[in-house]
């Protein structure tokens, strides 16, 4: 199997303080097919997940900061009554890495529960 064709949200984020060439579109591309609904630009990947009222989007919040320090790769968030935007890129490399691509598939794994 072609490591970029695996379950992205069985893997673990690997710590990045830079080194490391950002994903190539190509590999961007590829990657996005695994996840439910997520855009790139070419430096981040971003969704918005809708809720039925606050309370449900401020428990998905709580999960993802848990997620985020589990993984140790932290989000951007905007948090609305009943939506909540998520935007990874990965700051020490001014780009994306895989890491935001595991992410993106906890996080609409948590989404699907
Ligand atoms: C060592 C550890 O991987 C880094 O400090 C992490 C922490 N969380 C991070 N989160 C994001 N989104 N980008 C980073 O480059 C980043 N770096």
């Amino acid at each position: 199997m072609n490591d970029t064709v695996c379950d992205l949200a069985s893997k673990q984020c690997k710590p990045c303080e830079g080194g490391i060439p950002p994903l190539s579109p190509d590999t961007i591309s590829t990657l996005l097919l695994q996840l439910e609904s997520w855009q790139a630009t070419d430096k981040s990947i971003f969704k918005t997940y809708p809720f039925k009222n606050y309370y449900q989007t401020i428990a998905f919040v709580n999960a993802l900061a848990w997620i985020s320090h589990r993984e140790d790769h932290h989000p951007d968030i905007t948090v609305g009554y009943n939506k909540c935007n998520v935007t990874y890129t990965t700051h020490a490399i001014n780009g994306l890495s895989e890491n935001d691509f595991i992410c993106a598939a906890k996080i609409d794994k948590l989404f699907s529960i």
